[in-house]
């Protein structure tokens, strides 16, 4: 049973969002009681509760207000907003923010030999896809005509299957696409994970909770993109080594026990150290040059 006094969570059961979406509830610190087939998983630390479902079933729960914050791909919140202001259903929710996995396109394909030049070449042809909304609101804007076989599944194999003349899906490596001998001719939205909340003012200690959660959520995040970088370098280079490091932080310079001549660098990156730089740190005199991965941060 959902209790309502807790936070409820939904994230999708099983899929492309599962693993990533789980992993950075643990990492913000939630240990989670998870049982494979439940649909229902409760946390053992906090007062959440997280609802395991199929990913379309997520924005419909946070607009109605079943369940508080959601984990979903944009592209399918984007589609569920489109199907409800066509419906007037209610479609309110709050994004609370973008997250760092999920990342796809939705794009139209059509067969390797098909002559495109533009959404113009789609005109009265048929197009399958899984998201006819978002599909809709391109072609519209294109000024288009079409028309669109809704599949849920397997939309790739439509146009071999003669089914349809285009398709319009997820798209990621580009590998279904080759493997189905279509190609990629116009992606029409860019998409990643994002954290939503339902619209509504929330009872004070539930709003402390998600402030909390939304606070550790932007912590995990930004030590995923930092690194913690440490090197030793020759004092008299000490202005041009520090002018190569990327980040915005002041890096620490501290002394080495036995030289004069020589200090250590410390410094949280908000990029990484690529290669390139580490060599040129290099012919700067620096030496043990040292990248490493940053677990939690709070600033
Ligand atoms: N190739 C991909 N790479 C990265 N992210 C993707 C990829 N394909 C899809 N996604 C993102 O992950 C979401 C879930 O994809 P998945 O294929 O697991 O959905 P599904 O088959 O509809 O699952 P469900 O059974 O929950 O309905 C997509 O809506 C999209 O936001
Ligand atoms: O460009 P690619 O890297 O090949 O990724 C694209 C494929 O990934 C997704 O499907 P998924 O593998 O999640 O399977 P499903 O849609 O059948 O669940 C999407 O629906 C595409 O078919
Ligand atoms: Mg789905």
């Amino acid at each position: 049973m959902l209790d309502k006094k807790r936070l409820r969570i939904a994230i999708q059961k099983s899929g492309r969002l599962s693993k990533d979406s789980q992993e950075m509830l643990k990492a913000c610190g939630l240990k989670i009681n998870m049982r494979e087939q439940r649909l229902i998983a409760h946390c053992e630390n906090m007062p959440v509760d997280l609802l395991r479902v199929r990913d379309d079933d997520i924005p419909g729960l946070v607009m109605d207000g079943v369940v508080d914050l959601g984990i979903i791909g944009e592209n399918v919140l984007e589609e569920e907003s489109l199907l409800r202001a066509q419906t007037e259903d209610p479609a309110q929710f709050e994004l609370l923010k973008r997250l760092d996995f999920g990342g796809c396109r939705l794009s139209l394909a059509v067969p390797e030999d098909f002559d495109y030049q533009g959404p113009e070449s789609l005109r009265d042809l048929r197009i399958a896809t899984s998201y006819p909304g978002i599909l809709k609101a391109f072609m519209d804007k294109a000024g288009v005509p079409f028309s669109s076989c809704m599949l849920n599944g397997s939309v790739e194999v439509a146009p071999r299957a003669g089914l349809a003349d285009a398709i319009c899906d997820l798209v990621s490596t580009g590998a279904t696409l080759e493997a189905n001998g279509l190609k990629e001719t116009e992606v029409i939205y860019k998409s990643k994970a994002v954290l939503i909340k339902a619209a509504g003012k929330f009872d004070e200690e539930k709003q402390a909770l998600i402030n909390k959660i939304l606070t550790r959520v932007q912590g995990v995040q930004q030590a995923r993109e930092s690194k913690y970088i440490m090197l030793h370098a020759p004092k008299a280079q000490l202005n041009k080594v520090i002018d190569l490091m990327p980040g915005s932080e002041k890096p620490t310079v501290l002394p080495l026990a036995g030289t004069t001549d020589t200090v250590a660098i410390h410094v949280v990156s908000t990029e990484n150290l690529f290669w390139e730089t580490m060599e040129e740190l290099k012919e700067l005199g620096a030496s043990s040059i040292l990248v490493l991965p940053i677990e939690k941060m709070l600033e």
